[in-house]
């Protein structure tokens, strides 16, 4: 249980811990669970998904097990847009080198992500990558412990989502297998030999930089790196999720809607533009305005609630999206207020964080009503509403082992004073019931000129939320804030084209 945990009882003070020839004979715990597959499983996983792969997808798939094969080493980037089957690809390598033994390390860079990838798990504990991850970091690992063994043995690392990240953190890797490496004299080699696969879309989430300006965004990403110039490109461009629509008697709607939205996605609507254009949204698109637009998104998007709110599939397959957290608390405010039960409201408690402070003085003046009104994203709100079957998303990786990461949906089961129960919503660990306690956080990157502690349940309720939060979910409805705008059917599509330059 400690070693699922990532810990070890070394750091639980007061525990005994193995004489060194016992663990020696136990061996290498992270290579063991790398190597823990049921192989004949695997194997016929394979086989079926390798029949089913497209020519695009065949073709990407040898030239990754070939660069294994040879032994040579290898940087790729898996590029295809929302549905083109980069984790239909991730399941069939992984199935692939498993199946024969070896070692591949599945990577995502949000933990919601990695959950769909064979035994993936979020890039920063996989690969040991410290927060706040500088310039010059390296991993935090033993150059001769297990995790070094482990990479020394690894044949293949997937890496999905990498827009996502920082390039610090592929930096950070790439000098850290270089490295591990270097027994094999490999220390020169782009990390350090191995076959590293990034995936992802750019049209998706960029890195985050807080009050970072578009520049610092482009250039904190992958493709501004030093390792962008080891990478091929791999370009899936078929999309494998509108392909069941595309049999149903609405295909060309459909059609027409996937080229619509990746150009959108491209910034390729209103063009000539520099990535900051005034778009026009088709009319069918659109949620007719009314007196209260919150009511008519929710209709749409939930309809027949009174009679589903309990019903999970319903939850899970249903989501509005905003893109700022106060209009995403408003719409699950007047969620909760149609909902029927009866709600508990749980506050949090706040202080500021004093370590950090030269001179306290500064802050007694900042009273307890201030701290509680403070927000911003990452952070749980002071004041949550609840009531039993309310759907709520973790704000933290609690478990990942056990499906409970940054992301998670569950649905609340039981409220009690310190603690509420809640059940997973989707994915593998769908319908396990869990217990959540208080926990203190404070935001990684803080707005204010002191540190906040916030004890509150690391929580956020999640009819809506903001527009980073979701994976592939079927029905979803965005709300677009054309507050700006003149037209009632237009607003601003702001694409970083300039990401899109060396692909
Ligand atoms: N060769 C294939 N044969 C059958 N189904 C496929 C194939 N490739 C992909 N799919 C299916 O298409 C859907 C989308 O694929 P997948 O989730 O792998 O795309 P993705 O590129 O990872 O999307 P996203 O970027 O949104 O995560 C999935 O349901 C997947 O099972």
């Amino acid at each position: 249980m400690v070693q699922a945990n990532g810990k070890t009882l070394k750091k639980i003070g007061g525990m005994p811990y193995p004489k060194d020839y016992v663990v020696q004979q136990l061996g290498n715990k992270l290579i063991y669970d790398e190597l823990n597959y049921d192989k004949n499983h695997l194997h016929r996983e394979y086989v079926q998904l390798y029949a089913t792969l497209t020519d695009e997808q065949r073709v990407i798939f040898h030239k990754i097990t070939d660069a294994v094969k040879f032994g040579k080493g290898g940087v790729f980037f898996l590029y295809g847009y929302g549905g083109t089957g980069k984790t239909f690809m991730w399941r069939t390598l992984a199935a692939f080198f498993r199946s024969k033994g070896e070692i591949v390390l599945t990577a995502a860079s949000s933990g919601i992500a990695s959950l769909l990838i064979p035994g993936g798990r979020r890039a920063h504990s996989k690969f040991k990558i410290p927060v706040p991850t500088m310039e010059n970091s390296t991993c935090n690992l033993d150059g001769d412990g297990d995790h070094a063994h482990l990479f020394q043995q690894t044949k293949l690392i997937i890496w999905d989502e990498a827009p996502m990240c920082h390039k610090y953190c592929f930096e950070t890797l790439d000098r850290t297998l270089q490295d591990v490496m270097s027994v094999k004299g490999n220390s020169d080699l782009i990390f350090g030999g191995k076959v590293v696969v990034f995936g992802g879309d750019f049209r998706q989430i960029l890195p985050v930089i807080p009050r970072g300006s578009r520049s610092d965004i482009v250039h904190s990403s992958i493709n501004a790196s030093y390792i962008w110039d080891h990478c091929e490109v791999l370009t899936l461009t078929k999309n494998m999720r509108l392909n069941d629509a595309l049999q149903g008697t609405d295909s060309e709607e459909v059609a027409n809607f996937s080229k619509w939205i990746l150009k959108v996605g491209e910034g390729k609507l209103s063009e000539p533009n520099d990535g900051n254009a005034e778009i026009e949204i088709p009319e069918d698109l659109l949620i007719p305005t009314s007196d209260n637009p919150i009511k008519s998104i929710v209709d749409s998007t939930y309809p027949n609630f009174l009679q589903n709110f309990a019903d999970v599939s319903y939850l899970d397959s249903k989501a509005i999206l905003a893109s700022t957290i106060e209009v995403v608390d408003e719409i699950n405010d007047y969620m909760l207020s149609i909902m029927p039960g009866e709600q508990r409201d749980y506050l949090s408690s706040n202080s500021v964080d004093m370590s950090d402070v030269n001179d306290p003085g500064i802050y007694e003046a900042i009273t307890p009503e201030f701290l509680n009104s403070l927000r911003t994203s990452g952070l749980p709100n002071h004041h949550i509403k609840l009531k039993i079957g309310t759907p709520i998303m973790l704000m933290r990786n609690l478990d990942q082992a056990e499906g409970l990461c940054n992301g998670t949906r569950l649905i609340i089961t039981k409220m009690a004073d310190h603690v509420i129960e809640g059940k997973i919503m989707s994915g593998k660990h769908a319908g396990n019931v869990t217990y959540i306690a208080r926990m203190t956080t404070s935001p990684s990157q803080s707005p204010w000129p002191f540190k906040l502690s916030r004890t509150q349940f690391p929580i956020v309720v999640s009819y809506a939320m903001t527009i980073n939060k979701v994976k592939s979910k079927k029905g979803l409805k965005i709300l677009i804030n054309n507050g700006n705008s003149d037209e009632p059917n237009s607003t601003t599509n702001v694409v970083f084209k300039e990401i899109f330059h060396n692909l």
